[in-house]
């Protein structure tokens, strides 16, 4: 059974119509980042929860979880309503293994999302560790629109201090914007185009990939992956294919 405490609304900041981040303020225990929290409301006297990752490294004064209004979606748009000073239940224990610790050792780490799944690396990439175990880091985010391409700061910032280490390749599939690829993240790792993009080849020797979002893109990248000689990274047979799906 999850213990549920009370976390207090700093901030709702929101990106876009339905995007946006809560900043929180919870006593919660420690977690790897990676990591996901549960956060739930009481709606008709039952507590309803779903999973969110940390956007926030661990050690930070706040929590952040990025996430978007889900039409129709029973929590989502109640967590979107909410205003600083608002409370919200979350689990005083993070759960989940997308976590560094479970990446064998490589070269290049190619990290890949879709819409809100860019939250668990964010949290990754503002810690050490990544850059001391990889030579070069690949931020994969695709999106429909170019207003969806949140944390730009942020990523602008990180690639800034890491110019040596960090390639970020947005994908915006329905409008063109310049310094991004169009279409989808499964063509363009078909016909070798993200490869060519980023200047790395993807090597079973080499790479590791980890896919977070939506699990139609999750099951079409890992089955490109594996076509071109990559494995899942199981940890009974360490490979190189780590995923986790939203839903
Ligand atoms: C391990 C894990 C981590 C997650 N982390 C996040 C996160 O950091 N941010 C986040 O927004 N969601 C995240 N989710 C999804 C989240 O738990 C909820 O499913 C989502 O907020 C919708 O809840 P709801 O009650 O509003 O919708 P529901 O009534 O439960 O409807 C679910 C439907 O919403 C759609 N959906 C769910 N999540 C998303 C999404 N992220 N983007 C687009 N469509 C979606 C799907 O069609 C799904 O079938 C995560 C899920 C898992 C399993």
């Amino acid at each position: 059974m999850a213990t549920w405490i009370k976390a207090e609304v700093i901030e709702n900041r929101r990106w876009s119509k339905d995007l946006f981040s809560l900043v929180l303020d919870a006593n919660v225990d420690a977690f790897t980042a990676g990591q996901f929290t549960k956060l739930g409301l009481e709606i008709d006297g039952k507590i309803i929860q779903r999973a969110y990752s940390f956007v926030n490294p661990p050690n930070s004064k706040y929590l952040e979880i990025y996430a978007t209004r889900v039409a129709d979606g029973l929590l989502s748009p109640r967590l979107h309503a909410l205003e600083t000073g608002d409370s919200v239940l979350i689990t005083q224990q993070a759960s989940g293994f997308f976590t560094l610790e479970e990446i064998p050792e490589g070269d290049d780490l190619w990290m890949l999302s879709t819409g809100t799944a860019i939250g668990p690396f964010l949290s990754i990439l503002k810690q050490d560790e990544v850059w001391q175990r990889f030579r070069k880091v690949v931020l994969v985010h695709a999106v429909r629109f170019s207003a969806d391409l949140s944390y730009q700061a942020e990523i602008n910032e990180l690639q800034q201090k890491r110019s040596d280490q960090i390639i970020v390749q947005p994908f915006v599939s329905r409008e063109p914007k310049a310094g991004a690829l169009s279409g989808r993240i499964t063509h363009a790792l078909e016909d070798g185009l993200l490869e060519r993009m980023v200047g790395l080849h993807m090597t079973q020797q080499k790479s590791q990939v980890m896919l977070c979002g939506n699990p139609q893109m999750v099951k079409d990248v890992r089955a490109i992956l594996i076509e071109k000689g990559l494995e899942k990274n199981l940890r009974r047979k360490p490979g190189n294919i780590t995923t986790e799906q939203y839903w």
